[in-house]
């Protein structure tokens, strides 16, 4: 079907007199007023299917912002006017039927290798009644059709080497091909790029194009010779649309308004620096504002925008007449096959980081090892209570903090694939966290089991299985909530180090405050004393010396005078320090195992809220 023949049977996306709009604050402050502001005015295009647009613009100008609207997106704010999308009024579920949304930066797991991680999407987004040959058929041939073969078996690789930053980019895109989408959505799809790296890319898109789909994609600073790959082109500029139409007009469109592209430029660099207002000063501004307002003005008295609203009118009515949405080609797999894929997934990404495994796997062991060096083997004389003391303080800080730098090497870039996947409408924030939980439910198990095992008997602690048990069963909540913590602010700080930062500050904070091992809980203010109550540390102490000192003999050394012995048993020691810890035991227990469990659901409130709001 030609695109022309295509357009008139709806087989395109058009929008007419879009405008979207925020209300921002100009200050943090909670007292600054909120104001209206516009950010895209009136804005018109068609693109019909087999075609590609091009959303040209400097900075700021609103090109991410159109496609988000256009791709149904929910960035906040108001946005009116009319989308269709191949012969329907477009919705947030047709668009998640129909259309794939490549972001600007490449989320992928960088362990998976290329047919891993499409055939993963495969899974999660094809309909389970199909074969899995059936989906790696369709992975090969979207493999086939972005030009990856030579790298289908290479790992896509991150920060560690991989895949070149092109044959990422066409990973990303690959992932949105997998459902075969008419409509394909692509912010930036050559940033970061080289410029021959960029071209092929746009290559790839418009041949993507010519199978009947329809592309539309912002881009910056093309070289002219991309500019002849594009078929509709559309300039923005502070929200305006200057020009909206085919790419081959442009010129001609330019030079009728007496925009002649001197010899040797690059058009679109000549036309952007034509449109884009100069802030630099109240001067530069009038001046380029009142060239944009005249610019703006030119098109929609131009024949290229009347044509464009004649075949706007036309699609509208199509839109309108038609009773029936479009045929959904999604089939989203159960809860169970689901989980089972994305633990699946991240377990393979995870066994392929052999620093990231070794580290999660040896950090608490290593930690053992250095505390054993630090206090050696306990004895059961009297002084012996405060390396006894010392060692149940690190023990029960340590697990928190390698849990927390756990989740700070290994939650990141699966939150980030995560916040793409979960806005494709695959899966939700709960299917996420159990899958991070289950996948690393045995790293977590081993790591403990390494350090209790070492710690507790080469140290030398009360020698009992039961309360080895009790001791290790401790020591894996406490690792498991510091993880939690991390994705906790992990969840709510975009940033690594802000959220290592506010994690270390509450675990150090709740150690030091209710731990009782550095000052005695009953000696600290009382409101502090009460604070106590909501943190993990103080229930843990109360079981460590509960399960160490309980039934503890403590020999008074022949060199010290009896009154130098203050405990002559675990017990003395017990009441004074943590009275009730021993009555509270069992209770303690749950409360930890509570405690670390529930703040294991809390960053799933998080993650929706902060997933709801990215761009
Ligand atoms: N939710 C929002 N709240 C406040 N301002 C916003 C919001 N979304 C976009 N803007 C503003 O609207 C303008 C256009 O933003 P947009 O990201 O669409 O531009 P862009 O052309 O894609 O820029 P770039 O090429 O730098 O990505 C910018 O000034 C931006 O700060």
């Amino acid at each position: 079907m030609s695109a022309a023949a295509a357009a008139a049977e709806g087989h395109c996306l058009a929008f007419r007199n879009v405008s979207y709009s925020v209300q921002v604050k100009h200050s943090r402050s909670p007292f600054a007023p909120v104001v209206h502001k516009d950010i895209l005015m009136h804005s018109h295009g068609l693109v019909e299917a087999g075609q590609t647009m091009a959303i040209l613009g400097s900075s700021g100008s609103g090109k991410t912002s159109l496609l988000d609207v256009l791709a149904c997106r929910n960035i906040g704010g108001t946005v009116t006017g009319d989308i269709y999308l191949n012969g329907a009024r477009v919705t947030s579920e047709l668009i998640q039927d129909v259309a794939g949304y490549v972001m600007q930066d490449d989320r992928l797991l960088p362990n998976l290798t290329v047919t891993e991680t499409l055939f993963y999407i495969a899974a999660l987004k094809l309909p389970s009644s199909m074969t899995d040959a059936d989906k790696m058929e369709r992975v090969n041939s979207v493999i086939a059709e972005l030009g990856l073969r030579h790298v289908a078996g290479n790992r896509v690789g991150g920060n560690t080497r991989g895949l070149s930053g092109g044959e990422r980019r066409r990973v990303s895109i690959g992932v949105q091909m997998i459902l075969d989408p008419s409509v394909l959505f692509l912010d930036e799809p050559t940033s970061g790029l080289d410029a021959f790296t960029a071209t092929a890319i746009v290559k790839t898109l418009s041949q993507l194009a010519r199978r009947n789909r329809t592309v539309i994609f912002t881009i910056h600073q093309p070289r002219s010779d991309i500019c002849q790959l594009f078929d509709q082109v559309m300039l923005m500029s502070k929200g305006y649309t200057v020009y909206t139409g085919s790419a081959q007009n442009m010129l001609p469109y330019f030079s009728t308004l007496g925009f002649e592209c001197p010899e040797y430029s690059n058009p679109l660099d000549y036309f952007l620096d034509t449109i884009t207002v100069d802030d630099r000063s109240q001067q530069t501004f009038d001046i380029s504002f009142a060239i944009l307002q005249s610019l703006v003005g030119c098109y929609e008295r131009s024949a290229t925008y009347t044509e464009l609203q004649t075949k706007l009118g036309q699609v509208a009515q199509i839109a309108e007449a038609a009773t029936q949405r479009q045929v959904l080609n999604r089939a989203s797999e159960s809860c169970l096959p689901q989980l089972n894929t994305l633990t699946g997934r991240a377990t393979v990404n995870l066994r392929r980081d052999a620093d990231g495994l070794n580290a999660r796997l040896t950090q608490q062991l290593l930690f053992g090892v250095l505390i054993f060096i630090f206090v050696f083997r306990l004895k059961t004389d009297q002084p012996s209570v405060q390396n006894r003391t010392g060692f149940l303080y690190e023990a029960i800080s340590g697990p928190v903090f390698i849990g927390m730098l756990n989740a700070m090497a290994l939650f990141p870039t699966q939150r980030d694939v995560f916040y793409r996947e979960s806005r494709d409408g695959l899966y939700g924030a709960s299917a996420f966290l159990l899958s991070y939980t289950l996948h690393a439910l045995w790293t977590d198990v081993t790591a403990i089991l390494l350090f209790s095992g070492f710690s507790y008997w080469a140290v030398g602690l009360y020698s009992s299985f039961a309360r080895f048990c009790i001791f290790t069963t401790v020591m894996y909540f406490l690792q498991l909530f510091g993880e939690s913590l991390g994705l906790l602010t992990l969840s709510f700080f975009y940033e690594t180090t802000v959220a290592n930062q506010a994690a270390s500050l509450i675990i150090s904070a709740s150690a030091l405050v209710a731990s009782g091992f550095l000052r005695s809980t009953q000696s600290i203010p009382v409101f502090l004393q009460y604070m106590g109550y909501a943190t993990l540390h103080k229930y843990a102490s109360e079981v460590m010396v509960a399960n160490e000192y309980q039934g503890l003999q403590l020999e008074c050394p022949a060199n010290l005078p009896p009154s130098a012995c203050e405990y002559q048993n675990g017990e003395q020691y017990i009441d004074e320090m943590f009275p009730g810890a021993v009555e509270h035991l069992w209770r303690n227990i749950g409360i930890i195992a509570g405690f670390a469990t529930a703040l294991r659901i809390l960053p799933y409130f998080f993650l929706k809220f902060v997933q709801r709001s990215l761009r």
